[in-house]
């Protein structure tokens, strides 16, 4: 039976994260994740956990100033990307989750690739003191121009060249879909290195049962290679995220 994790920072954003991660183990999911939980008090996140009995399965490094999109492959801001490194696993630590995705930001070019490099290779270090892996995602041209990362090849070649045991991929089907297709051999292809799978519709990026991915299918096909970790939901409810769970009782 597919796991699924409902990712808090789309799915019931009306309540405080404590409450989120609540109502989602109401709701029947299995883990949660989020993106950027600093604002609230982490013993706080953390109780709810330990209530639950839900672990968070990843969360983001910050995004940096306004309009950017993460730090960690921009030339001359290496101070704030370990900064931003420290604070996601100091954080991720006290709440118990056991990925970090270390988020790159808007860059391009042989420069970036060697800043974002060396903070990975950073972030594993301090990672594996934790017992702890870092994950990078490639994100789509659409939602995301201009970002550092963009495909699943790219990612694979990152990861090899930062050559730690524990960076892996967040496969987002949503992303991945848009940039490259070829879902159910990508997910083959990758799956040595995939640390997180996410998905939502395409293109739409609301419930999985709309648009152009069967995701009947590609549960099935996660199924089969032996995957068995929660499944991230990561999308944008189309009206409230509890009337859009039809899904998940399918
Ligand atoms: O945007 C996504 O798909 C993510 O998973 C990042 O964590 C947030 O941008
Ligand atoms: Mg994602």
């Amino acid at each position: 039976m597919t796991k699924f994790s409902a990712n808090l920072g789309f799915l019931w954003t009306e309540l405080s994260l404590p409450d989120a991660v609540r109502a989602a183990k109401a709701a029947g999911f299995d883990a949660v994740e989020c993106h950027w939980p600093f604002e609230t008090p982490a013993e706080d996140v953390a109780a709810a956990l330990k209530e639950t009995g839900l672990t968070m399965l990843g969360l983001n490094t910050v995004r940096g100033n306004p309009g950017e999109n993460g730090l960690c492959a921009l030339p001359g801001r290496e101070a704030e990307a370990k900064a931003a490194i420290d604070q996601a696993l100091a954080y991720a630590e006290v709440i118990g989750t056991p990925n970090v995705h270390v988020m790159a930001g808007f860059a391009k070019g042989p420069e970036a690739h060697a800043t974002f490099v060396a903070n990975l290779r950073y972030a594993c270090e301090q990672a594996a003191k934790l017992g702890k892996t870092i994950l990078i995602e490639p994100l789509n041209h659409h939602d995301a121009p201009g970002y550092f990362l963009g495909t699943s090849a790219q990612a694979v070649e990152i990861i090899k060249e930062v050559g730690a045991p524990n960076i892996k991929l967040m496969f987002d089907c949503y992303h991945l879909q848009i940039m490259e297709g070829d879902l159910t051999r990508r997910l083959t292809d990758r799956l040595p290195v995939i640390g997180h799978i996410q998905f939502a519709s395409v293109p739409e990026r609301t419930e999985p049962d709309c648009g152009e991915v069967n995701y009947d299918h590609i549960f099935a096909h996660i199924a089969s290679l032996g995957y068995d970790a929660p499944l991230g939901a990561e999308y944008k409810p189309r009206g409230t995220t509890d009337e859009g769970l039809g899904w998940m009782k399918g």
